[in-house]
């Protein structure tokens, strides 16, 4: 459940007397997610969703709230954040900082099809060259010095083998730091449950909150791996060319880029186990117990470790 700041509807009339979207009609808590409170928020205007910050902070949410505003003024499809009569896209409520944005139509799918696919490497393409001049630049908080602390704290949780495994891997990617490719905003979760589509249209992107300036390759090999893959985490290739091949229409792949491939597919993958397995291990205090299963990225590590002279053929 997440709502884990009540918000009432008393509560919510009253502070939207800061905003210009018209009177309160309905508020409905929204279950998934496990980072932040979220409400369905339907006024007289239109319908909206509220969310109240969990844990990031006023300094740091401006960077996400005006990214949004950007790549929604260039016509990506996602959350357009609402600014209050003040003119700000981030405010307080009930002790939080929360923020309205446009609510977009659509369901996260669990077994996308090839078309799904496309429509995402599209849409990520769009995102990465709408994304050339937003002004800001974030660094990546779950970059390679991350990954390296991190494996050191879950790696006395691994047997043998897993933690072999790890090792190779972190020395395999600091060995393969390769700087001259094409890098800007990034999603960095571009997950299955961060895409919503209405029928077979893509309805938005959501959750831009790992945001950050890196590798666009990078980004591209993060959705691959979610999108594109059977269940013991092998790639399903034509997924994954629909997916290639929709992203370069858009913005075509470099040939350094197209070298880099199943490097990028190691990277993305080592950095959501860490991240999974650090979650499961070193939940925060108070945390829902809602840790993904680590497994699934240190099976993906070992088909694209496998795969890897393989990878270099695939391609669009
Ligand atoms: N702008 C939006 N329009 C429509 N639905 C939205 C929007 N933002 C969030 N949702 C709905 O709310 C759910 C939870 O949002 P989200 O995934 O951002 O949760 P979170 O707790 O903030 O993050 P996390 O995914 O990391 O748990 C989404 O699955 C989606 O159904
Ligand atoms: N998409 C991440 C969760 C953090 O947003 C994962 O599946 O591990």
């Amino acid at each position: 459940m997440s709502v884990f700041t009540t918000v009432t509807p008393d509560e919510a009339s009253a502070w939207l007397s800061q905003y210009a979207i018209g009177k309160l009609v309905e508020l409905n808590g929204i279950s998934s997610g496990i980072e932040n409170t979220n409400y369905f928020l339907t006024t007289t205007h239109g319908r909206y969703v509220l969310t109240l910050f969990e844990k990031l902070t006023h300094a740091e949410l401006p960077y996400f709230l005006n990214l949004m505003d950007h790549l929604a003024r260039h016509g990506v499809p996602c959350p357009q954040p609402v600014a209050n009569i003040a003119d700000s896209l981030l405010a307080s409520l009930n002790g939080k900082p929360a923020s309205i944005v446009s609510c977009l139509s659509g369901q996260s799918l669990e077994t996308p099809g090839i078309a799904h696919c496309a429509q995402v490497g599209e849409t990520l393409a769009d995102i990465h060259l709408a994304g050339k001049t937003f002004p800001i630049q974030r660094s990546n908080p779950r970059g390679a010095a991350w990954w390296k602390a991190t494996a050191q704290q879950v790696a006395p949780f691994l047997d043998a083998e897993a933690a072999r495994l790890l090792n190779d891997e972190l020395r395999f990617q600091a060995l393969h730091r390769l700087q001259d490719l094409p890098r800007g905003v990034v999603h960095a979760d571009l997950f299955r449950d961060n895409v919503l589509f209405d029928g077979e249209r893509l309805g938005g992107v959501i959750d831009f909150y790992f945001a950050c300036h890196d590798v666009w390759l990078y980004d591209v090999a993060i959705a691959v791996n979610d999108w594109c893959v059977s269940g013991d985490g092998a790639l399903d290739e034509a997924h994954m060319l629909a997916l290639l091949g929709a992203y370069h229409a858009v913005r075509p792949f470099t040939p350094i880029e197209r070298g880099a491939w199943p490097v990028m597919l190691r990277a993305a993958a080592l950095r959501f186990w860490v991240s999974r397995l650090h979650d499961l291990h070193f939940p925060r205090p108070g945390e829902l117990t809602h840790a993904k299963d680590p497994g699934q990225f240190e099976r993906i590590l070992r088909q694209r470790v496998a795969a890897q002279s393989q990878l270099q053929r695939v391609w669009v």
